[in-house]
Protein backbone atom coordinates (compact mmCIF):
# COMPACT_ATOMS: atom_id res chain seq x y z
CA UNK A 1 0.00 0.00 0.00
CA UNK A 2 1.19 3.54 -1.55
CA UNK A 3 1.44 5.34 2.50
CA UNK A 4 2.28 2.13 4.67
CA UNK A 5 4.95 3.61 7.21
CA UNK A 6 4.48 6.97 6.18
CA UNK A 7 3.34 9.75 8.51
CA UNK A 8 -0.28 10.11 9.21
CA UNK A 9 -0.32 13.47 7.80
CA UNK A 10 1.63 12.85 4.76
CA UNK A 11 -0.15 13.99 0.99
CA UNK A 12 0.73 13.58 -1.95
CA UNK A 13 0.45 15.75 -5.46
CA UNK A 14 0.03 14.58 -9.27
CA UNK A 15 1.42 16.86 -11.21
CA UNK A 16 2.46 17.41 -15.19
CA UNK A 17 4.14 19.07 -18.11
CA UNK A 18 3.49 18.21 -21.32
CA UNK A 19 1.47 15.18 -19.74
CA UNK A 20 4.90 13.53 -18.63
CA UNK A 21 3.30 13.17 -15.09
CA UNK A 22 4.74 12.93 -11.50
CA UNK A 23 4.01 11.95 -7.91
CA UNK A 24 5.24 14.65 -5.83
CA UNK A 25 6.38 13.93 -2.72
CA UNK A 26 6.61 16.72 -0.27
CA UNK A 27 9.73 16.17 2.67
CA UNK A 28 11.43 19.05 3.19
CA UNK A 29 13.49 17.68 6.09
CA UNK A 30 14.43 14.56 4.13
CA UNK A 31 12.65 12.11 6.85
CA UNK A 32 11.19 10.14 4.14
CA UNK A 33 14.48 9.36 2.13
CA UNK A 34 15.03 6.03 3.75
CA UNK A 35 11.39 4.66 2.81
CA UNK A 36 11.35 5.75 -0.73
CA UNK A 37 12.86 3.14 -1.83
CA UNK A 38 12.64 1.83 -5.47
CA UNK A 39 9.77 -0.52 -5.01
CA UNK A 40 8.25 2.23 -3.09
CA UNK A 41 8.73 4.77 -5.87
CA UNK A 42 7.67 1.90 -8.29
CA UNK A 43 4.16 1.54 -6.34
CA UNK A 44 3.99 5.05 -6.54
CA UNK A 45 4.02 5.33 -10.09
CA UNK A 46 1.46 1.82 -10.89
CA UNK A 47 -1.06 3.16 -12.96
CA UNK A 48 -3.37 0.41 -12.07
CA UNK A 49 -2.60 -0.30 -7.97
CA UNK A 50 -0.93 3.29 -7.33
CA UNK A 51 -1.49 7.06 -8.43
CA UNK A 52 0.48 6.62 -11.57
CA UNK A 53 3.15 8.50 -13.23
CA UNK A 54 6.25 8.73 -15.42
CA UNK A 55 8.36 9.43 -12.12
CA UNK A 56 8.38 10.71 -8.39
CA UNK A 57 9.86 14.46 -7.47
CA UNK A 58 10.81 13.69 -3.91
CA UNK A 59 10.80 17.27 -2.51
CA UNK A 60 14.01 18.10 0.13
CA UNK A 61 15.11 21.01 1.73
CA UNK A 62 18.99 21.02 -0.62
CA UNK A 63 21.02 21.64 2.69
CA UNK A 64 18.94 17.72 4.30
CA UNK A 65 20.19 16.35 0.68
CA UNK A 66 23.06 14.20 1.38
CA UNK A 67 26.09 14.71 -1.46
CA UNK A 68 24.35 17.85 -2.69
CA UNK A 69 24.63 20.09 0.59
CA UNK A 70 26.58 22.70 -1.46
CA UNK A 71 24.00 23.48 -3.99
CA UNK A 72 21.78 24.95 -0.71
CA UNK A 73 23.78 27.88 -1.20
CA UNK A 74 22.14 28.74 -4.46
CA UNK A 75 18.80 26.79 -4.43
CA UNK A 76 17.04 26.07 -1.28
CA UNK A 77 15.34 23.24 -2.54
CA UNK A 78 16.96 20.15 -4.34
CA UNK A 79 14.47 17.95 -6.75
CA UNK A 80 15.38 13.95 -6.23
CA UNK A 81 13.99 12.38 -9.37
CA UNK A 82 13.08 8.69 -9.55
CA UNK A 83 11.93 6.87 -12.71
CA UNK A 84 9.20 4.68 -12.71
CA UNK A 85 11.05 1.30 -12.26
CA UNK A 86 12.48 2.94 -9.15
CA UNK A 87 15.69 4.08 -10.70
CA UNK A 88 17.58 7.53 -9.90
CA UNK A 89 18.32 10.38 -12.42
CA UNK A 90 20.53 13.04 -13.11
CA UNK A 91 17.43 15.41 -14.64
CA UNK A 92 14.17 15.89 -15.45
CA UNK A 93 13.04 19.00 -17.30
CA UNK A 94 9.18 18.41 -17.41
CA UNK A 95 10.15 17.26 -13.44
CA UNK A 96 11.40 21.01 -12.40
CA UNK A 97 8.99 23.17 -14.14
CA UNK A 98 6.08 21.13 -11.92
CA UNK A 99 8.49 20.88 -9.35
CA UNK A 100 8.48 24.65 -9.11
CA UNK A 101 4.98 25.16 -9.51
CA UNK A 102 4.63 23.12 -6.54
CA UNK A 103 6.95 24.92 -4.57
CA UNK A 104 5.04 28.36 -5.22
CA UNK A 105 1.95 26.86 -5.13
CA UNK A 106 2.70 25.36 -1.56
CA UNK A 107 4.42 28.15 -0.43
CA UNK A 108 8.07 26.83 0.20
CA UNK A 109 8.77 29.31 -2.18
CA UNK A 110 7.72 32.86 -1.67
CA UNK A 111 5.61 33.88 -5.16
CA UNK A 112 4.45 37.22 -6.11
CA UNK A 113 1.14 38.13 -6.82
CA UNK A 114 -0.87 35.52 -9.47
CA UNK A 115 0.11 36.51 -12.76
CA UNK A 116 3.83 38.41 -11.25
CA UNK A 117 7.30 36.17 -12.74
CA UNK A 118 8.53 34.32 -9.95
CA UNK A 119 12.36 33.64 -10.06
CA UNK A 120 14.54 31.26 -8.54
CA UNK A 121 17.27 27.92 -8.49
CA UNK A 122 16.04 24.30 -7.99
CA UNK A 123 19.13 21.81 -6.81
CA UNK A 124 19.60 18.70 -9.01
CA UNK A 125 21.69 15.87 -9.47
CA UNK A 126 22.80 17.40 -12.91
CA UNK A 127 23.23 21.10 -11.56
CA UNK A 128 21.24 24.20 -10.44
CA UNK A 129 18.64 24.79 -12.73
CA UNK A 130 17.35 28.58 -12.40
CA UNK A 131 13.53 28.43 -13.34
CA UNK A 132 11.06 31.94 -14.33
CA UNK A 133 7.42 30.73 -13.45
CA UNK A 134 4.95 33.18 -16.00
CA UNK A 135 1.15 33.28 -16.50
CA UNK A 136 1.16 31.68 -13.25
CA UNK A 137 -2.21 30.99 -12.28
CA UNK A 138 -3.30 28.67 -8.62
CA UNK A 139 -2.50 25.40 -10.64
CA UNK A 140 -0.20 25.88 -13.81
CA UNK A 141 2.39 27.89 -15.09
CA UNK A 142 4.49 28.54 -17.86
CA UNK A 143 8.10 28.11 -16.68
CA UNK A 144 10.96 28.71 -18.85
CA UNK A 145 14.49 26.56 -17.27
CA UNK A 146 18.21 27.50 -18.02
CA UNK A 147 18.83 23.80 -18.80
CA UNK A 148 22.67 24.80 -18.88
CA UNK A 149 24.92 23.77 -21.75
CA UNK A 150 24.25 20.93 -23.78
CA UNK A 151 27.34 18.28 -23.99
CA UNK A 152 28.34 16.36 -27.23
CA UNK A 153 30.17 13.28 -25.76
CA UNK A 154 32.70 11.42 -27.86
CA UNK A 155 34.05 9.01 -25.98
CA UNK A 156 31.12 6.55 -27.52
CA UNK A 157 32.32 6.79 -30.78
CA UNK A 158 29.21 6.43 -33.51
CA UNK A 159 26.22 5.05 -32.22
CA UNK A 160 22.82 4.09 -34.26
CA UNK A 161 19.83 3.31 -33.63
CA UNK A 162 17.47 1.34 -34.68
CA UNK A 163 15.00 2.60 -36.84
CA UNK A 164 12.24 0.05 -38.93
CA UNK A 165 15.03 -2.57 -38.52
CA UNK A 166 18.04 -0.48 -40.16
CA UNK A 167 20.59 0.92 -37.46
CA UNK A 168 20.80 4.52 -37.64
CA UNK A 169 23.31 7.22 -37.09
CA UNK A 170 22.20 8.96 -34.06
CA UNK A 171 23.69 12.08 -32.17
CA UNK A 172 24.89 11.36 -28.16
CA UNK A 173 23.73 14.49 -26.09
CA UNK A 174 23.99 14.77 -22.76
CA UNK A 175 21.42 17.06 -20.76
CA UNK A 176 22.73 16.19 -17.10
CA UNK A 177 21.26 12.80 -18.27
CA UNK A 178 22.09 10.53 -21.26
CA UNK A 179 20.43 11.08 -24.58
CA UNK A 180 20.46 9.16 -28.14
CA UNK A 181 18.53 11.54 -31.21
CA UNK A 182 17.67 9.79 -34.46
CA UNK A 183 16.05 11.76 -37.00
CA UNK A 184 13.66 10.11 -38.57
CA UNK A 185 11.22 10.99 -41.74
CA UNK A 186 7.72 10.55 -39.33
CA UNK A 187 7.70 9.86 -35.80
CA UNK A 188 5.46 6.44 -36.57
CA UNK A 189 8.94 5.22 -37.79
CA UNK A 190 9.63 4.37 -34.13
CA UNK A 191 7.06 1.86 -34.23
CA UNK A 192 5.05 0.91 -31.36
CA UNK A 193 7.95 1.82 -29.07
CA UNK A 194 6.76 -1.34 -26.90
CA UNK A 195 10.37 -2.42 -25.89
CA UNK A 196 13.48 -0.61 -25.69
CA UNK A 197 14.86 0.56 -29.15
CA UNK A 198 18.10 -1.49 -29.82
CA UNK A 199 21.16 1.11 -29.65
CA UNK A 200 24.20 -0.29 -30.76
CA UNK A 201 27.26 -0.89 -29.79
CA UNK A 202 25.32 -2.34 -27.23
CA UNK A 203 25.95 -1.67 -23.81
CA UNK A 204 27.52 1.66 -24.83
CA UNK A 205 25.68 3.27 -22.48
CA UNK A 206 26.70 1.51 -19.47
CA UNK A 207 23.83 3.95 -17.30
CA UNK A 208 21.09 3.18 -19.66
CA UNK A 209 19.74 6.01 -22.46
CA UNK A 210 16.98 8.01 -23.30
CA UNK A 211 16.06 7.27 -27.10
CA UNK A 212 14.37 9.93 -29.00
CA UNK A 213 12.95 9.73 -32.55
CA UNK A 214 13.04 13.39 -33.97
CA UNK A 215 11.06 14.38 -37.20
CA UNK A 216 10.81 17.82 -38.96
CA UNK A 217 7.83 18.90 -39.42
CA UNK A 218 8.65 23.04 -40.60
CA UNK A 219 12.18 24.92 -40.60
CA UNK A 220 13.01 24.75 -36.72
CA UNK A 221 9.65 22.87 -35.96
CA UNK A 222 10.13 19.40 -35.10
CA UNK A 223 7.81 16.40 -33.61
CA UNK A 224 9.53 13.83 -31.17
CA UNK A 225 8.22 10.64 -29.36
CA UNK A 226 10.90 9.45 -26.84
CA UNK A 227 11.22 5.53 -24.93
CA UNK A 228 12.43 7.06 -21.58
CA UNK A 229 15.37 5.18 -19.56
CA UNK A 230 13.30 3.66 -16.32
CA UNK A 231 9.54 4.21 -17.68
CA UNK A 232 9.29 3.17 -21.14
CA UNK A 233 7.38 5.82 -23.56
CA UNK A 234 6.26 8.31 -22.40
CA UNK A 235 4.17 11.64 -23.41
CA UNK A 236 7.19 13.62 -23.40
CA UNK A 237 10.38 14.40 -22.19
CA UNK A 238 11.64 17.71 -21.32
CA UNK A 239 15.91 16.53 -21.60
CA UNK A 240 15.06 14.75 -24.25
CA UNK A 241 13.43 17.71 -26.09
CA UNK A 242 16.29 19.77 -25.45
CA UNK A 243 18.54 16.93 -27.16
CA UNK A 244 16.65 16.81 -29.92
CA UNK A 245 16.19 20.67 -30.54
CA UNK A 246 20.39 20.99 -30.37
CA UNK A 247 20.90 17.97 -32.10
CA UNK A 248 18.61 19.74 -35.04
CA UNK A 249 20.18 23.43 -34.34
CA UNK A 250 23.71 21.94 -34.83
CA UNK A 251 22.89 20.16 -38.04
CA UNK A 252 20.93 23.29 -39.46
CA UNK A 253 24.24 25.13 -37.97
CA UNK A 254 21.32 27.57 -36.39
CA UNK A 255 22.85 30.75 -35.02
CA UNK A 256 22.88 31.14 -31.40
CA UNK A 257 19.54 32.97 -30.50
CA UNK A 258 17.42 30.77 -33.10
CA UNK A 259 14.05 29.69 -31.65
CA UNK A 260 12.71 26.25 -31.99
CA UNK A 261 10.00 24.57 -31.05
CA UNK A 262 9.56 20.63 -30.23
CA UNK A 263 6.30 19.41 -30.46
CA UNK A 264 5.72 16.22 -28.23
CA UNK A 265 2.44 13.51 -27.46
CA UNK A 266 1.30 15.73 -25.09
CA UNK A 267 1.88 19.09 -25.98
CA UNK A 268 4.59 21.64 -27.47
CA UNK A 269 7.57 23.03 -26.06
CA UNK A 270 9.97 25.86 -26.76
CA UNK A 271 13.42 26.19 -27.44
CA UNK A 272 16.41 28.63 -27.50
CA UNK A 273 20.06 28.55 -27.35
CA UNK A 274 21.55 31.58 -25.44
CA UNK A 275 24.79 33.90 -27.08
CA UNK A 276 26.37 31.80 -23.75
CA UNK A 277 26.07 28.21 -24.65
CA UNK A 278 23.15 27.91 -22.23
CA UNK A 279 19.54 26.50 -23.38
CA UNK A 280 16.70 27.65 -22.03
CA UNK A 281 13.38 25.78 -22.09
CA UNK A 282 9.63 26.84 -22.22
CA UNK A 283 6.70 25.15 -21.25
CA UNK A 284 3.69 24.64 -18.73
CA UNK A 285 3.43 23.17 -15.81
CA UNK A 286 0.02 22.08 -13.85
CA UNK A 287 -0.87 20.41 -10.77
CA UNK A 288 -3.34 17.99 -10.94
CA UNK A 289 -5.01 16.80 -7.62
CA UNK A 290 -3.98 16.31 -3.96
CA UNK A 291 -3.70 12.61 -2.65
CA UNK A 292 -4.44 11.80 1.44
CA UNK A 293 -4.33 8.52 2.70
CA UNK A 294 -7.38 6.90 2.62
CA UNK A 295 -8.24 5.77 6.24
CA UNK A 296 -7.45 8.32 8.77
CA UNK A 297 -9.02 11.07 6.86
CA UNK A 298 -12.70 9.61 5.51
CA UNK A 299 -14.59 8.15 8.28
CA UNK A 300 -16.28 5.43 8.59
CA UNK A 301 -19.55 4.94 7.07
CA UNK A 302 -22.41 4.89 9.39
CA UNK A 303 -26.14 5.18 8.83
CA UNK A 304 -25.62 9.19 9.90
CA UNK A 305 -23.40 10.08 7.59
CA UNK A 306 -23.80 7.26 4.47
N1 LIG B 1 11.01 12.87 -18.33
C1 LIG B 1 12.20 13.52 -17.98
C2 LIG B 1 13.45 12.69 -17.91
C3 LIG B 1 13.38 11.70 -16.76
C4 LIG B 1 14.65 10.93 -16.55
C5 LIG B 1 14.96 9.97 -17.65
N2 LIG B 1 13.97 8.94 -17.79
C6 LIG B 1 16.33 9.36 -17.35
O1 LIG B 1 16.41 8.24 -16.78
O2 LIG B 1 17.33 10.00 -17.67
C7 LIG B 1 12.37 14.87 -18.63
O3 LIG B 1 11.35 15.54 -18.81
O4 LIG B 1 13.49 15.30 -18.87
Amino acid sequence: MIFDGLPARTTLTKGHGTENDFVIVPDPDGALSAQLTPTRVAELCDRRAGIGADGVLHVVRTANMAGYEEQAAEAEFFMDYRNADGSVAEMCGNGVRVFALFLTARGFVKGGAIGEPVQFSVGTRGGIKRVTLKATGEQTADVTVDMGVPVFPTERGSVTVDVKGTPEPAVDVDMGNPHAVVFVDSTADAGTLYDMPTVLPAGVYAEGVNVEFAADLAPRHLAMRVYERGVGETRSCGTGACAVMIAAARRDAADTGTEYTVDVLGGRLRFVERADGHLEMTGPAALVCTVLPPLDIIPAATPENR
